[in-house]
């Protein structure tokens, strides 16, 4: 479902730290149904890697091909039409002044020609309160509730059904629960689970929690540097805890590279 090919990206002005590239030569390949998640240190390329599969960064090097086709000139807002993505703030999915309901017209209908996409209507409306009944937060009776009233919880677990509520070819998480509290973290991680699993959706989310990386999905990959230097999946991953992950990143890349993000996110 997702080729990445020799991507190679330096920042020019005010970023990489020695000039040194963001991405480096990264190559991958995710078969359809994929669950992925990324973990590495400050800086080792992880969103620059989701930006550059969703168009926002344009690599220096290297070929996107999405679903068999090669995406690599294609801007962002045509590639949304098949790529979902969640941020790490809960505000930037949404619209805070529009209604839960309203946002959801705005996902069924992105990438939808206006005119073209038909007004509200009474079969919408049935198919948005489903959708929402699925969270189990009780949002499905909050249709006409600003965005902006919910919590950090209930508005990124509307952000997920948002990105996936048309079934995007790929869904992109970049640490989309990092700023929640731990609760809802797990709340939402829990429904991403379950919406990915329902659509079986190819997925790629990074991660600072060690634990979630290695629990959830079926593959791990860790970055560092601008690129993969581990990727570990069957039998090799389900026999690892987050002790065993560190210590495969120690190999990897030596003492040094154990910046202290990572080694806070190996906390139980
Ligand atoms: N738009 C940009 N302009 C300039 N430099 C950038 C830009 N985006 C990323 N960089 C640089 O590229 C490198 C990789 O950054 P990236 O955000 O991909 O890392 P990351 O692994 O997601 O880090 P973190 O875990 O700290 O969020 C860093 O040195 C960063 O400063």
């Amino acid at each position: 479902m997702l080729r990445l090919s020799g991507i190679t990206k330096t920042f020019r002005e005010g970023g990489a730290v020695d000039g040194r590239p963001a991405l480096d030569g990264v190559s991958l390949v995710l078969r359809a149904g994929e669950f992925v998640t990324v973990v590495g240190s400050n800086g080792a390329g992880k969103s620059t890697l989701l930006n550059v599969v969703a168009g926002t960064v344009m690599p220096d090097a290297g070929q996107v091909h999405v679903d068999g086709q090669d995406v690599t000139g294609w801007p962002e807002h045509r590639r949304a039409a098949f790529i979902g993505r969640v941020f790490q703030d809960p505000r930037a999915g949404t619209a805070g002044s529009l209604t839960i309901e309203e946002n959801m017209v705005l996902a069924m209908t992105r990438g939808i020609r206006r005119g073209l996409a038909p007004a509200l209507t009474r079969a919408r409306r049935a198919a948005i309160t489903e959708a929402l009944a699925t969270l189990g937060m009780g949002l499905e009776h909050r249709l006409e509730t600003p965005v902006s009233h919910l919590s950090g919880g209930q508005r990124q677990a509307l952000t997920v059904l948002m990105a996936t509520v048309r079934a995007p070819k790929l869904l992109l998480l970049d640490e989309h629960t990092a700023a929640l509290d731990p609760r809802a973290a797990e709340t939402v991680l829990e429904l991403t689970r379950q919406v990915v699993a329902r659509q079986g959706l190819t997925t790629l989310m990074v991660t600072h929690n060690l634990r979630h990386a290695l629990t959830v999905g079926d593959r791990t990959l860790l970055m560092h540097e601008g690129r993969i230097v581990l990727d570990l999946a069957g039998e090799a991953r389900r026999g690892m805890d987050v002790a065993d992950l560190m210590e495969a990143f120690r190999r990897a890349c030596g003492e040094s590279a154990l910046d202290d993000r990572l080694v806070l996110s190996a906390a139980p």
